[in-house]
Formats: structure tokens, sequence, C-alpha cells
């Protein structure tokens, strides 16, 4: 059976920030992640992983302009000592959390620039942030997101995550392969699954349904499926990494989240996948 870990950034949101850890444990959650830890001090969000038995699998480093208007340094010209600041900032708050992993954001493709022109930029900031992650032994992870949430982003293709990680050469840079927007920019999701996870270069998945981004068992993807896909191909190659539970519950009320989780707690997704055509 997967291992779920409970998105604090989307999951409680009726619930004040540093209250949603205990809501998690309480509906069985051993895991956590989130966007940003910089709001709190990392003494503070330590203390509520170890008062919850709680264990921090992932979270981003700084996006970038404090407004919210920027998703990630790595890509962009001339940012390149800001990029350098944020992965320390993460690394410190990774150290205090004892967090494996760092999700780096890409950042927008500026107006009248393209994806080709600011790549080598990516690819070098990439090299220096994962010789720095690797020397605490942490991952750093990049996501390919949908253009529709989020327009101009510049990584959006599983395929082109993967040949980033080619180029840089680093064995503990891996891709945050979120199921959400690999179906919204893809599809074939099961088909990736396979593909990529033997790769050795997935540290992480997440999930949510497909188009509102709510609770896995709503939507056009069927969970069910994918879960008995990713224990199949987990078993054969040994990804044993955490799922990430980030949607919106669509009954944001007190309670909401827990009452959604009924599709966690039916664990009717545990049967293996029927044949696949020509398997
Ligand atoms: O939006 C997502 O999907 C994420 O996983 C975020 O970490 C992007 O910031
Ligand atoms: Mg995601």
């Amino acid at each position: 059976m997967p291992r779920f870990a409970a998105n604090l950034s989307m999951l409680y949101p009726e619930l004040d920030f540093l209250d949603r850890f205990e809501a998690a444990a309480r509906d069985g959650f051993r895991a956590v992640e989130y966007l940003f830890p910089y709001a709190y001090p990392a003494l503070e969000l330590a203390a509520r992983l170890r008062a919850n038995g709680l264990q921090q699998v992932l979270f981003n480093a700084p996006p970038g302009n404090p407004d919210g208007s920027e998703r990630g340094l790595a890509s962009l010209p001339g940012r390149e000592a800001e990029f350098r600041a944020g992965i320390a900032r993460a690394l410190d708050y990774a150290q205090a959390l004892d967090c494996p992993r760092i999700h780096v954001m890409a950042g927008l493709v500026a107006h009248g620039s393209t994806r080709d022109a600011v790549q080598a930029i990516y690819v070098q900031n990439l090299r220096w942030a994962a010789a720095e992650a690797a020397k605490s032994g942490r991952d750093l992870l990049l996501e390919p997101i949908n253009t529709r949430d989020v327009p101009r982003f510049f990584l959006n293709r599983q395929d082109h995550a993967h040949a980033v990680i080619e180029l840089v050469g680093a064995p503990n840079l891996k891709v945050q392969m979120d199921l959400y927007h690999c179906q919204i920019v893809e599809g074939d999701v099961a088909t990736k699954i396979r593909k990529y996870l033997p790769s050795g270069r997935v540290g992480h998945l997440q999930i949510a349904g497909v188009p509102e981004r709510h609770e896995p068992d709503v939507g056009e993807l069927n969970h069910a499926y994918l879960f008995a896909v990713i224990d199949e191909v987990a078993a054969q190659c040994g990804w044993d990494g955490w799922i990430g539970c980030e949607y919106r519950p669509r009954q944001a009320a007190a309670g909401g989240t827990s009452a959604g989780l009924d599709w966690l707690r039916s664990g009717n997704f545990q049967d293996p996948p029927a044949r696949r055509p020509g398997a």
C-alpha cells in the first residue's frame, strides 16, 4: 500500500496552519509536506512534528518575490545570487526539520523570452544547488506544473524534467511527479508511472482529483487503479517514496478534510490492476 503524506498547505484549510499537524496525525497520517516553512521558526515546526509523531517529507525552497508573483528562481536570468541564498535558507530549515527533500521551483518564463533561452541558467543553478544539498545527503526535486494553473511556468512535462536531470548529472536531483499536473498536461498517467518510477529519478509523487483538484475519488483519474499500479511497480523496482495528498477538500468547513478522507480509509485500491493490453 502506498505511503501518503498530508499536504498541510491545502488540507485542513479551516484550521490555523500550526494546528494542521495535530489534525493530520489524528487522521492517521505519519508524514506531512507543505509549501513554505519560512513564516515560522524552524524550532516551532520541529516541535509540532515531534509532538504529533510526524515526519516532514517535503517543502519548497523560497519562491522569489514575497508578493507571491514569482514561482521559483531557478530559471531566472540575473537572479542567481538570490537563488543561492534561497537554497541555503531551505537547507537550514531542512536540517532543523530533518527533511530529506526540497522542491526547487523552476520559475516563470518572462514575456518575450523562451524556455530554450533560459534552460542553460536552469541547469547551471541546479548543478550548484544539487552539490550543496548533497553535502547534507538531501535530494532536490523538480516538478512539472501545468500552465492552466500557472501560465508560463518553465517546466511542464515529465520528459523535460528527466532530460534536465540527465543534463545536470547529479544523483540527488529527482522529479516530483504530481499526477494531477501530469494528467492535465500529458495524460496516459499509468504508462508514465510504469515508465518513470523504475528510472530511479522520481523522488516523490503527489495526487489530486482532476480537473477540480479535490479529493482523488472525484474526477477523471481512477486513483484506485493508479495506486495499484504504483504498488505493483514499486514492488518490482524498490521505489519507496511518499505520495503527497495535495488537494483542496470539497468541503472547506470544519471537519471537511477528515470527512473527505474516505478514499484513504476504504483502502479499496489494493487489488492488482487488470492486465495491461499487450502485457
Ligand atoms: O503546485 C504544486 O503542485 C506543488 O506541488 C507546489 O509545490 C508548487 O509550488
Ligand atoms: Mg504538486
